[in-house]
């Protein structure tokens, strides 16, 4: 399934970040989003996993396609990790985990609660989470953090097979996982300041109005 983004504007906080963001992500395809700190990386991916709507602009693509891997891992403390991915694995209507787990090595930990997991563990078990939903579409927000050397590599062979079986990924990262894909610098998409919502600007007109 082809993503289609045309002319989208996003906001963070009731502030326009991005505006005008345009481009495709073809099946098999990674795009790897670059820009400094702020400029809006992840409130693109949050808008395009559809938890907040956009600005403006259109994505071609359901919500229901597409796997977000946000920040938060979205791993249940009190879960083991079996429990956790048996838990998403219920929810997507799957039947992933056993390979999941595989793929980011972690039939050591099966049984240990989520709270006990180091940073890096607890990071594998959240991208094994991308897995067991069995989405095409992956959305990916700086995944690589708190992994070490291994499981950076580990990671990127997840990756690279997803893009294989014709899935796709777009990545914010700040590290090369050597993944063959385009860079979509988002530093000409940043709004100009004072771009308010809509919805603020008609306020204020309104408020305006009643003075
Ligand atoms: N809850 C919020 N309320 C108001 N502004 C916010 C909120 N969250 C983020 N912002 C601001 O929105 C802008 C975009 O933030 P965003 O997290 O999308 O950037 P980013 O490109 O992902 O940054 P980084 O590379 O540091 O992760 C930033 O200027 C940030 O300070």
């Amino acid at each position: 399934m082809e993503m289609q983004v045309r002319d989208l504007a996003v906001a963070r906080g009731g502030v326009t970040v991005l505006q005008g963001v345009t481009f495709r992500l073809a099946p098999g395809r990674a795009l790897v989003l670059r820009g400094p700190n702020g400029i809006g990386k992840t409130t693109l991916l949050r808008t395009l996993a559809g938890l907040q709507p956009p600005v403006a602009g259109a994505v071609t693509v359901p919500s229901e396609a597409v796997a977000y891997g946000a920040h938060a891992d979205g791993v249940k403390a009190v879960l083991t990790v079996a429990e956790n991915l048996a838990f998403w694995a219920a929810a997507y209507g799957t039947h992933q985990v056993a390979a999941a787990m595989d793929a980011m090595n972690l039939q050591g930990l099966v049984h240990r609660r989520a709270a006990h997991l180091s940073a890096g563990q607890k990071r594998r078990l959240g991208l094994a989470r991308l897995l067991v939903t069995g989405r095409p579409i992956w959305l990916l927000d700086e995944p690589t953090v708190s992994l070490d050397t291994a499981s950076v590599a580990l990671f990127a062979g997840v990756v690279a097979r997803h893009l294989s079986a014709g899935g796709s990924a777009l990545i914010a990262s700040h590290i090369d996982l050597g993944l063959e894909a385009e860079v979509l610098d988002l530093t000409p998409f940043k709004a100009q300041p004072g771009h308010a919502l809509a919805g603020k600007a008609l306020a204020g007109a309104f408020d305006e109005a009643l003075e």
